[in-house]
């Protein structure tokens, strides 16, 4: 029997916690997620030079599908970490790995890490108890457009509740707050259910735990007319309810 880790190095060198430190200390293998997340200070190569050991990127691949190669060595007994920044759980898709090693036997370990789920919610100040389910927009596939995430911020509202937006990542580019909001009132344009307008407020998050960060609340119209001047991302959106309670609305006007 081996261990499996699941170690989230929260957002930046400085969200290390001695537990994931001493995790990946104790692993024969490290591995470094590079595709579900994305950090300006954390990569393989860092992480090299923290814990002094030879660290591997995994591509998407390699963890999603083509993990014959962890499973195999944790057969021949080898203690395996995979490393993601932010929370190893958190929108990730390492469960199936987890439930995979679980079933061949071996022990599995998830270590919490410093989410950029946790710390938008945190930075925007909303009440927490009020968000409903999350989703990704991601880039048109062949020119057809996911509308998912239009009806999730339409049933989210509908029930009174937030909803955090995750940006897509394809073959190493992040998509920003800007093109994500594009494409939300494209589909706006499209289906015309009222879900989201240009006056409405929306909290952009930028390098969240980075020293450059910034947790900004402006219209839609603002950010797609280039009112904000935008850093490179990673960014993540909160798109509020539309019922706010007085408190929220006067949290919001804190984040300039
Ligand atoms: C699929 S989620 C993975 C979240 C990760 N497992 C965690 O717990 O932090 C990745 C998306 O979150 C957002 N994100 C991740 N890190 C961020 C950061 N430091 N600042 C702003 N947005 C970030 C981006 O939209 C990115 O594409």
């Amino acid at each position: 029997m081996s261990y499996l880790y699941l170690v989230g190095l929260g957002l930046s060198k400085r969200f290390l916690t001695k537990k994931a430190m001493d995790y990946l200390k104790d692993s024969d293998l490290i591995y470094f997620d590079t595709y579900t997340s994305f950090s300006c200070d954390l990569s393989a190569e860092s992480l090299e030079e923290l814990i002094g050991k030879r660290v591997i990127p995994a591509t998407r691949a390699l963890l999603e599908t083509g993990f014959k190669e962890i499973m195999s060595h944790l057969e021949s007994g080898k203690n395996v970490a995979i490393a993601s920044v932010g929370d190893p759980v958190i929108a990730t898709t390492h469960v199936s790995l987890a439930v995979e090693a679980k079933n061949r036997g071996h022990e599995v370990v998830v270590v919490p890490g410093v989410s950029v789920h946790c710390y938008i919610i945190s930075k925007s100040m909303l009440s927490s108890y009020k968000f409903g389910r999350s989703v990704t927009v991601v880039y048109p596939y062949n020119d057809v457009i996911d509308y998912a995430p239009y009806y999730v911020v339409k049933e989210n509202r509908e029930h009174g509740l937030h909803t955090i937006v995750y940006l897509d990542v394809k073959d190493g580019k992040f998509m920003d707050a800007r093109e994500a909001l594009t494409y939300l009132m494209k589909m706006e344009e499209k289906r015309k259910e009222n879900v989201i307008s240009r006056e409405d407020v929306v909290v952009v998050g930028q390098r969240l735990g980075c020293d450059d960060e910034k947790v900004i609340a402006k219209t839609v119209k603002d950010v797609l007319e280039g009112n904000l001047d935008l850093s490179p991302p990673p960014h993540i959106i909160i798109i509020p309810a539309r019922n706010l309670h007085y408190m929220e609305v006067e949290a919001l006007k804190c984040l300039h």
